[in-house]
């Protein structure tokens, strides 16, 4: 057995940026409630097996922005402090996990808060992929870029049938950072995330299981939640110090490149974000999304009225 001063040592040598703040686990405290982060983030802690669900809540899209990232950075702490024994993180939207980066934090602006944020979306991956405890993501809805992020942090996913996950940045004319190319590649086979990123491929459900972006696909949301607490289950014989630290060590390259360069990596986005070719993309797109959303009921009028032509030619 490793002595408590051994991982004491351990962990401050490969972790002095704070990743494991503690390696004296306490047992986890069992409450049968939902606590909430301003209603952006749900938490609920299951009293049998002490894994939590944390449901992201931010209506229509999950759309990540300022308030909703430092809610998860705060429920993140939490499940840090408390020692958790597993998260599952899914959605409360019925549709999307999580729509990524909320577009109307890069176009056109406020700097200070447009600083505060990428600094919250900074801490939000940090927390999250270098977590000591385990993860797993239930994906019922579309996961792009950030959405895509984020699921790949967690160690684990399972998604449900006919939806997209992926990191689609270039198709907005836009760089993925480096931090989330290297979350792809920790996932799928480095020539595969190339040509994934270049392309900024969205996946569906079917092909993102052929190449590994997700472990599993579900019935619905229930049994994603299901799945993933097998999957946790498996952890539970597994000393919890051994295995924190197993899954740091594997991670600490990437984790230890943004901590050592986060003033450097802010710097670049606001560069990316100031260039007006970069605004401009943004800006076309943010209308594109607004255009969709607007032409919905017509496009589902049209769709009601094709079906509706193809039966009757059917019965004639
Ligand atoms: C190597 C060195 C590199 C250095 C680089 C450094 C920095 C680089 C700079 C920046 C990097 C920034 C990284 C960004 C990553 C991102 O996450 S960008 C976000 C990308 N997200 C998307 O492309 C998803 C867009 N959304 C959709 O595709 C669809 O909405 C959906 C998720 C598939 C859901 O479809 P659905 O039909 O259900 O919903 P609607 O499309 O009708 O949308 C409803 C409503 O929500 C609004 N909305 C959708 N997505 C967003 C969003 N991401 N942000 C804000 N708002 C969004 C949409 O406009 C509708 O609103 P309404 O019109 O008011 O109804």
């Amino acid at each position: 057995m490793l002595s408590s001063k051994f991982i004491h040592a351990f962990t401050r040598q490969i972790y002095h940026t704070n990743l494991i703040t503690s390696a004296t686990f306490n047992v986890i405290k069992k409450h049968n409630s939902t606590h909430t982060k301003n209603d952006l983030v749900l938490v609920d802690v299951n009293d049998k097996t002490g894994f939590s669900i944390v449901t992201l809540n931010r209506p229509p899209v999950n759309s990540l922005n300022l308030e909703l990232l430092s809610a998860f950075s705060s429920v993140l702490d939490d499940l840090h402090k408390n020692n958790s024994r597993g998260m599952i993180l899914t959605s409360s939207s019925s549709t999307v996990f999580s729509a990524g980066l909320d577009i109307n934090e890069l176009y056109k602006p406020d700097m200070d808060r447009v600083r505060k944020f990428w600094t919250s979306l900074q801490d939000c991956w940090i927390k999250l992929y270098g977590s000591s405890f385990p993860t797993a993501a239930a994906i019922n809805g579309h996961a792009p870029a950030g959405g895509c992020l984020f699921a790949m942090c967690c160690e684990y996913r399972v998604m449900l049938p006919k939806y997209t996950i992926g990191l689609n940045e270039t198709q907005l004319g836009i760089v993925a950072p480096t931090w989330f190319m290297a979350t792809m590649k920790n996932t799928i086979p480095l020539r595969q995330a190339e040509l994934a990123l270049t392309l900024g491929k969205m996946f569906k459900t079917d092909d993102a299981l052929k190449l590994g972006l997700i472990d599993e696909i579900a019935e619905n949301k229930e049994d994603a939640i299901h799945k993933c607490e097998i999957f946790l289950k498996k952890y539970q014989k597994i000393p919890q110090t051994a295995r924190a630290l197993t899954k740091q060590s594997y991670r600490k390259n990437d984790i230890m490149e943004l901590e050592n360069n986060r003033e450097a990596d802010l710097q670049l986005f606001f560069l990316a974000i100031s260039d007006p070719r970069v605004q401009s993309s943004l800006g076309k797109y943010v209308a594109f999304l607004k255009l969709k959303s607007r032409m919905k009921p017509i496009l589902e009028a049209v769709k009601f009225l094709k079906g509706i032509f193809k039966s009757k030619k059917k019965k004639n």
